[in-house]
């Protein structure tokens, strides 16, 4: 069963003539992108900055409408859903940012804010919010001491859990995850892609995993889609990108990467 599917997307910002923006000054974000996701499976959309990435993971949300094209969640139109119908398909879609800090509320305690779209959704009593809020928290590898912190009182990994409990608190199926972890070291790197893949078995999650670091994909998804200048220029089982990348834009991005294996690196070069 095909989770997510983007047919034909296109964005472009600043299309609309008005006081600030012509039609000479119009940028196509993303350009007539297709793809698809198996559920259970994690996509790796990689490309370098401004590429299209992150537009094309807010379209794949909702959180941004197309010019064009359209998005399919478990075979349902989302595209043009108004607020009120895109509620009800939101909770089942989150999203994890690069930076954690930046989308908290600073007077909340930790508790608060993994609890906020529990409150948003009106899930439960104060004492089962209470309680999903502390089981998504022990998911992540916090124990309860955390719950009357605030975020400044975090060290960036322990931002960067808190953000994934929220997302996971009204137990979604899909996260999208925008350069989650490119802020931190990559001891913390390793062992977040370890929490990510750990949630993926123990709750049944897909993801979309938005990098620009090529070498992130090979052990964490499954199919990588490499974007160039908002178009997906290849799509590959990501066990195959090494040493099958065809698109030159893939090479380069490939010549960044540390590859152990030699004989991976003259396949995947050459
Ligand atoms: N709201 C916006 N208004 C106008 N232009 C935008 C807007 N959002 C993105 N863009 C432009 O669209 C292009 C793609 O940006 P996007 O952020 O999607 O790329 P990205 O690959 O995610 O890059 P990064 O890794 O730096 O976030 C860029 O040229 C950017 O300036």
């Amino acid at each position: 069963m095909k989770l997510l599917e983007a047919v034909s997307l296109s964005k472009t910002y600043g299309k609309e003539r008005s006081w600030f923006t012509t039609q000479a000054g119009a940028m196509q974000a993303v350009h007539n992108v297709s793809l698809s996701l198996e559920q259970g499976e994690t996509l790796g959309l990689v490309g370098e900055s401004g590429s299209g990435k992150s537009t094309l993971g807010r379209l794949l949300l909702g959180l941004d409408k197309p010019t064009s094209g359209k998005v399919l969640y478990r075979g349902q139109d989302i595209t043009d859903l108004n607020l009120k119908q895109m509620r009800s398909v939101r909770h089942r879609m989150q999203m994890i940012f690069q930076n954690s800090l930046s989308a908290f509320n600073p007077l909340f305690t930790v508790e608060q804010i993994i609890g906020e779209p529990l409150r948003n959704y009106r899930v439960g009593t104060a004492e089962a919010r209470r309680e999903k809020v502390l089981e998504s928290l022990e998911r992540v590898g916090l124990s309860s001491q955390y719950m009357r912190r605030h975020p400044h009182e975090l060290s960036g990994g322990q931002q960067q859990r808190v953000g994934i409990a929220r997302a996971i608190v009204l137990g979604p199926e899909l996260l999208i995850c925008d350069e989650p972890f490119s802020s931190l070291d990559a001891t913390l790197r390793r062992q977040m892609l370890n929490l990510l893949l750990d949630l993926k078995s123990q709750l049944g999650l897909s993801y979309v995993f938005i990098t620009h670091d090529l070498s992130l994909v090979d052990r964490f998804c499954d199919h990588v889609a490499v974007m160039h200048q908002g178009q997906i220029v290849e799509w590959q089982r990501s066990e195959c990108i090494l040493q099958n990348a065809v698109h030159p834009y893939t090479r380069s991005l490939l010549e960044s990467v540390p590859i152990q294996d030699p004989r991976l690196r003259q396949v995947a070069l050459f």
